[in-house]
Order: C-alpha cells, then structure tokens, then sequence
C-alpha cells in the first residue's frame, strides 16, 4: 500500500463481513473460538475508537451442520433452514459471550429480501439499526436463513453486507475472506493470478476476472458475490475492501492502512439508490 493513501481511521462507521470458512477450523468443522475471541476484540477496539461498528457473520449453516452431526454440506432447504435454526443460536450465544467479555452489547438482525423490497420493512431496519448505533450497540447481521425459501433469499452475504453498509450509510466495509483479496484470475487455479490493490472503478474487465463458485465446502460466494457487492457498496459512498481473514487481527492493520489486500474505491459519479437496486435487480 501507498504511504497513507487511505486514512480510514477518520471512518465513522464500519460494517466487517466474515465469511463460514474462516469462522470453522476445516478439519472437523468446529468453531475456531480463538479466531472467534481475536474478531470479537478487533470490532471492540474498533468501535473504542469512536467507530459505529457493524458484523455480518456467516456460519449459521456451518455451525448447525457441525452440532447436528451432518458430515455432508445439506442441499435441501428444510435441512438447510434446520442447521441454521440450531447454528444461527449457537453462534449468538458464542458472540454475546464474547462481547460481553469487553463490555460491549451485541445485538441480532436477520434479514430477508422482503426485508429491503418492502419499504416499510426497509425502513423499520434503518431505524432499528440507527437506534442500536445510537445505543452503541454493535449489530451482528445474518441472511434469516430459517424461514427463507430460494425467492426470500439473499444467497450470499457478501451482497447482504453491501446492502447493509448502503442502508446504514457506513463509509467503510470489509470483507474477511480466505484470500488476499482480487486477483487478476482465481489463484487457486492459476498461479501467475496478481493480487490488484487499488480498484477505481468496477467496469466489465474486472467483472471478468472474478470466477463464482466458492472454493471451500461451508461458504457460499465466491469471487463475483465480492465485485457485485463492491459494486453496491461503492456506489453509495463506502470504500470497500478484501483482505485475509486468516488473521482477523488484519482489521487493525486495514484502519491503520498497513495490510495487504484490495482497496475498491467510493464511487460518487453515478447517482444510485439502494431501495431502485433492490427493485431492479433482486426484488
Ligand atoms: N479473481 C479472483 N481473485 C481471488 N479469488 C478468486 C478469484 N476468482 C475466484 N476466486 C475464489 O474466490 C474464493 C473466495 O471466496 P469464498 O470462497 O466465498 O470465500 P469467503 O467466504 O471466505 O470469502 C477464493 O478462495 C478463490 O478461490
Ligand atoms: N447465511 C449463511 C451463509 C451465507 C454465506 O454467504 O456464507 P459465506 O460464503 O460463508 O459468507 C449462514 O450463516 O450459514
């Protein structure tokens, strides 16, 4: 990164997107309480820092998965619905332990997609979030992955963190991930991909580079629910990064603009309204 180029340290709010795979150890599929204890510090300092702090987590699925005992990835929506109902608690109990540790509250938003194309719904979130800011209280947002069908669904919380960082008006959101951040092509199938540091625009050539499907067994995304989600966050006023999540203690360093990752920069030359997006494209 170039020598303080971006000084996000003067950012007021802040949503963090941590993904399935770098919440679970992959090797038994169990909660990484380590990682789990290192975020829930990170965010806390973050918001000591004056900062409205938000976290989309995923892993409600994965968790559930783990607790009920199913070695496989489940593939039917009631089995799905099932896994969250059970991870989706487990993963609150875990978090408000944690936060409550360093003397912060957390509290739990689940969302649908009715949630944003209702504007009465829409707004009653903002202001239910607006509130939970204002009572400093640290918002911890997940896909309501229990009682949504297919047409009801996000699908993946890269773009719900977006949607969430366009509805709460933050100027910054990263996404954890379990790579460094855009590469020129997926680098897990090819080794010559380059790391890109400084997007200034999302236009078709970049689109091109991201490949959809996720590389590991609990997620969902992938590269292109990243760039679709930088697409929104950007366009309504955040800068949006990828980084590692494999150390989650990079949040410091993202603030402190000393990392490795991808910056993808506010958009302003386009007018753009969340509740059109919503209408347009996944409504
Ligand atoms: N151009 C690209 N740059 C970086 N990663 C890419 C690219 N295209 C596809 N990928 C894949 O996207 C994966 C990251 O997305 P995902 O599996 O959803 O992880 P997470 O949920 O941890 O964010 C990478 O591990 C990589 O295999
Ligand atoms: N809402 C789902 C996860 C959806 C999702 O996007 O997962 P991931 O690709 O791990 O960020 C859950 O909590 O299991």
């Amino acid at each position: 990164m170039s020598e303080k180029e971006f000084d996000f340290t003067k950012k007021k709010r802040v949503v963090v997107k941590i993904g399935s795979s770098s919440l679970n150890r992959g090797e038994t599929g169990n909660l990484n309480f380590t990682k789990l204890e290192h975020l829930v510090r990170e965010l806390c300092d973050m918001r000591n820092r004056g900062m409205d702090v938000c976290l989309v987590s995923s892993g409600a699925i994965a968790v559930g998965r783990q607790t009920i005992g199913l070695n496989e990835r489940p593939k039917d929506i009631s089995t799905k619905q099932a896994c969250a109902a059970v991870g989706q608690a487990r993963l609150m109990m875990t978090y408000q332990r944690m936060f409550a540790e360093y003397n912060q509250i957390a509290g739990q938003i689940l969302m649908t997609k009715n949630t944003m194309v209702n504007p009465v719904s829409r707004e009653n979130a903002q202001n239910t979030f607006e509130e939970l800011f204002r009572l400093g209280v640290i918002p911890i947002v997940n896909e309501n992955d229990t009682v949504s069908t297919y047409e009801m669904q996000f699908g993946d919380n890269d773009t719900l963190s977006a949607i969430v960082s366009s509805l709460v008006g933050a100027d910054l959101l990263i996404l954890l991930s379990d790579i460094d951040g855009l590469f020129t092509d997926d680098p897990h199938k090819n080794p010559d991909a380059k790391l890109i540091k400084v997007v200034d625009k999302i236009d078709t050539k970049l689109l091109g580079m991201a490949k959809g499907s996720t590389g590991s067994d609990v997620g969902t995304g992938g590269m292109a629910t990243k760039l679709t989600a930088a697409k929104i966050a950007t366009l309504s006023g955040a800068d949006m990064v990828i980084a590692n999540g494999v150390d989650v203690c990079i949040l410091h360093h993202i603030i402190d603009d000393d990392f490795t990752g991808t910056i993808f920069k506010a958009d302003k030359s386009e007018s753009f309204h969340i509740a059109d997006f919503i209408m347009e494209t996944i409504g």
